[in-house]
């Protein structure tokens, strides 16, 4: 069985006697990429930083690597790294040197610094201090900055935020290369689900301080696929003449609803429908997009 990394469980926490984070519960696996998903103040930095014990929390427990007290906790935030919030660069050092700063203190030498600015795409910054980056550039920086301590579990937050096309794209690949080759896992937040939606493995939907949605990439992918909808007065009907066409991937939503997945044709749909008496209200393709599909989620 895979290795919990990370568990939380039943998990409150009040500013001011206003609940921000209310009765969270989650488990990331090793391996897992877990992409946790809610629009500003939903409460993520927050989980993050209880995760760290940055703050404390008024109910519940977080286990990490199987160890739920305060020994066990510090000993396993050692093998996290974390950006949460802005990452501590350094803007008047060069890429190299902010990294010594950190490797100094972690004991990592010259080489291993070498090798994580080669792996982050940031070799050839030379004598450019930070000040003079691209966003994405301290971004992945930060991101390094993270591995110096060789962790099992990378807690990034909001390190797409901001980012153009090509800098999302890189980040993606990196935290992609980092679960597949060095088997890191990583649990990754954003206000935007579509950036995380080629990355990350599971989803978390966090809205005012609930987690109201967990789900797979491929479940992920299910609710957001291309579709037919299609709107009948007896879907029951309408399931035979599918069946006589051989489709099998549909869902029947209500009694005169369905969601067919399989490519089909649609003039020849209405007509076999037609031809079986069935009145047709409506077909059409429908793509439900990632943002569709999460604001469904926080407004439903
Ligand atoms: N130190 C604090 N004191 C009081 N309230 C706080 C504090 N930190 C966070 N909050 C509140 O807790 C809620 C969750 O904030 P949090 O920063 O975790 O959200 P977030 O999902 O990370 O959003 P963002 O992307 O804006 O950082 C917000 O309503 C915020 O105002």
């Amino acid at each position: 069985m895979t290795e919990t990394i990370l568990k939380i469980q039943d998990l409150v926490k009040q500013y001011a006697g206003r609940t921000v984070i209310d009765h969270v519960s989650l488990e990331i696996k090793r391996g897992m990429i877990y992409g946790l998903i809610g629009e500003n103040g939903a409460g993520k930095s927050t989980i993050m930083r209880l995760i760290m014990g940055l703050t404390h929390y008024d109910q519940g427990q977080i286990t990490l690597f199987g160890q739920h007290d305060e020994l066990g906790l510090q000993a396993g935030r050692r093998k996290i790294g974390q950006s949460i919030e802005t990452p501590a660069l350094y803007p008047e050092l060069t890429a190299r040197q902010n990294m010594a700063v950190q490797a100094a203190n972690a004991g990592v030498g010259e080489s291993e610094v070498t090798d994580l600015l080669r792996q982050m795409g940031l070799s050839d910054t030379g004598k450019k201090l930070v000040k003079n980056f691209s966003l994405g550039m301290r971004q992945r920086l930060a991101i390094a900055q993270t591995l110096i301590s060789h962790p099992e579990l990378l807690i990034l937050d909001e390190p797409i935020n901001g980012l153009d096309p090509a800098g999302i794209i890189e980040i993606r690949t990196i935290i992609q290369r980092l679960a597949s080759e060095q088997g890191i896992t990583v649990l990754i937040s954003s206000h935007i689900l579509d950036e995380l939606s080629q990355v990350a493995t599971d989803y978390g939907i966090l809205h005012h301080g609930q987690l109201i949605q967990e789900l797979s990439q491929a479940e992920l992918a299910e609710k957001t696929r291309r579709y037919v909808d299609l709107v009948v007065d007896d879907a029951k009907q309408a399931v035979v003449v599918l069946d006589q066409m051989a489709i099998t991937d549909y869902t029947v939503s209500d009694a005169h609803r369905l969601q067919i997945f399989a490519a089909v044709s649609v003039p020849e749909l209405t007509r076999q429908l037609v031809a079986a008496d069935i009145a047709v209200e409506r077909i059409g393709m429908t793509n439900q997009k990632l943002e569709d599909y999460f604001m469904s989620v926080t407004e439903g």
